[in-house]
């Protein structure tokens, strides 16, 4: 059993789908420390929910792609921004120091966008995991543009002494990218997801099963 840390080269690369994967894959917990884009911190009644239904956080995409137990977010702010932005908006401060992974063996813990996005405007997610100390996988694609966008979040989160366990990559197969980001990039290359047509528990843990081996994972 392990803690690892879902970070990505940047958003929307696939972190949350890949959590699900994983969390189903090895039974483990998840959490999302600091969730934006959703009716978060003000009461809903202020939201007027009939007006507007709440778009899926990514703890309920990870409960609707894995039967896993979800921690609550410490924050989960109502603009689709970046965490440091979203707060303001809200009238929120973040303090950094109240995110604390629960005390858990088995966790994935998804952060926001990809390794450098801003928690505040003086510490971003990158300076969050270094201060934990937790191993990292980064997400990241597998098309044109990614072997420097890997190659530059890897320098990033080595730059502060941040442990990174490997890459996981989301897309379809591209032998050369991968292998090239796992020899220059000094990385372990976990797996690969592809883009499946129809996202179900069953598709993904197929998926899973075929491009990652547990024996990767503690
Ligand atoms: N392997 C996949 N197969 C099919 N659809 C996928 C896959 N991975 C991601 N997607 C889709 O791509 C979109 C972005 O994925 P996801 O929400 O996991 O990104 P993210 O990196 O977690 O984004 P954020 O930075 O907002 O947390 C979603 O609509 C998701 O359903
Ligand atoms: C709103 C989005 N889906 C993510 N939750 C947060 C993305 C943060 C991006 C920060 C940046 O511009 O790099
Ligand atoms: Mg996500």
């Amino acid at each position: 059993m392990a803690r690892y840390v879902i970070t990505g080269t940047g958003t929307d690369i696939g972190k949350t789908v890949l959590s699900a994967g994983l969390c189903g894959f090895l039974g483990y917990d998840y959490w999302k420390p600091l969730q934006t884009g959703v009716a978060g911190n003000l009461p809903n009644a202020a939201i007027g929910k009939a007006q507007h239904p709440l778009p899926d956080t990514d703890a309920d995409v990870i409960t609707r792609l894995a039967a896993v137990r979800s921690y609550p977010e410490t924050w989960a702010l109502t603009q689709p921004l970046s965490p440091h932005r979203a707060a303001e908006l809200d009238g929120i401060s973040i303090d950094p120091d109240r995110i604390d992974p629960p005390a858990d063996d088995a966790l994935i813990i998804e952060g926001a966008g990809g390794v450098l996005a801003p928690v505040t405007r003086q510490v971003l997610f990158a300076d969050l995991f270094a201060r934990w100390q937790i191993p990292v996988i980064l997400a990241a694609g597998t098309g044109l543009g990614t072997i420097s966008y890997s190659l530059t979040a890897l320098e990033s989160l080595r730059a502060r002494g941040v442990p990174v366990h490997g890459v996981a990559f989301i897309g379809e197969d591209n032998p050369d990218n991968i292998a090239t980001i796992g020899q220059i990039g000094r990385v372990r290359v976990l797996g690969r997801l592809p883009i499946l047509p129809t996202l179900t528990r069953d598709s993904l843990q197929a998926a899973m099963a075929q491009g990652f081996d547990k024996g990767d994972f503690a």
